[in-house]
């Protein structure tokens, strides 16, 4: 699907196909179905970036706790999106062996006890080694500056998901 036939969906398959960019929140999708018609899914991007940094601090932890932990209930369960499930299996979250996946549940839920948003990263852009690094190494950090990393990286999957779903204007 290119641009052009992104601008001409109908509000209802525009929310459809676009509402899961980002994790569990079709409002944003919603809102920005309004700037329509986008010149590029640069500017479509431009747009979901612009909402998102525009929310209160509330507004943006509310986003990160949208979102699964890596290797946690959900994968477990079953029950994460489509989406989730092919990015954490991409980074082995689904491999994990015992020692490794204790340690990520630890972690995640010593993060989530000092922040009250749960860690978020870019999984197709990590391996398990890394992530767990990284995990680690955040759970140091102030809130301030892990809302602010936590919503980078909530960018950085809204890009690939968007990549994956309409063509990059250089493709037409
Ligand atoms: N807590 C998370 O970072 N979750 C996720 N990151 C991804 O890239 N996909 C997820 O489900």
């Amino acid at each position: 699907m290119d641009i052009a036939t992104v601008n001409a969906l109908p509000y209802e398959d525009f929310v459809d196909i676009l509402g899961n960019v980002v994790e569990k929140c079709p409002i944003i999708t919603a809102a920005v179905w309004s700037g329509r018609p986008f010149l590029s899914l640069a500017a479509l991007e431009a747009a979901i970036s612009e909402f998102i940094d525009a929310l209160p601090e509330s507004g943006k932890e509310g986003i990160l706790r949208c979102h699964p932990d890596l290797a946690g209930r959900d994968l477990q369960s079953g029950s994460l999106t489509r989406e989730s499930r092919e990015e954490q299996a991409g980074s082995g979250m689904g491999a994990l062996n015992s020692g490794e996946a204790s340690r990520m549940a630890r972690l995640n839920q010593e993060y989530k006890e000092r922040f009250g948003f749960p860690f978020v990263i870019c999984a197709r852009m990590h391996d398990k080694e890394n992530i767990l690094r990284e995990l680690s190494a955040r759970c140091q950090n102030e809130r301030a500056v892990e809302r602010a990393r936590g919503i980078e990286e909530v960018k950085k999957i809204c890009h690939l998901r968007l990549q994956s779903l309409v063509l990059t204007d250089n493709m037409l």
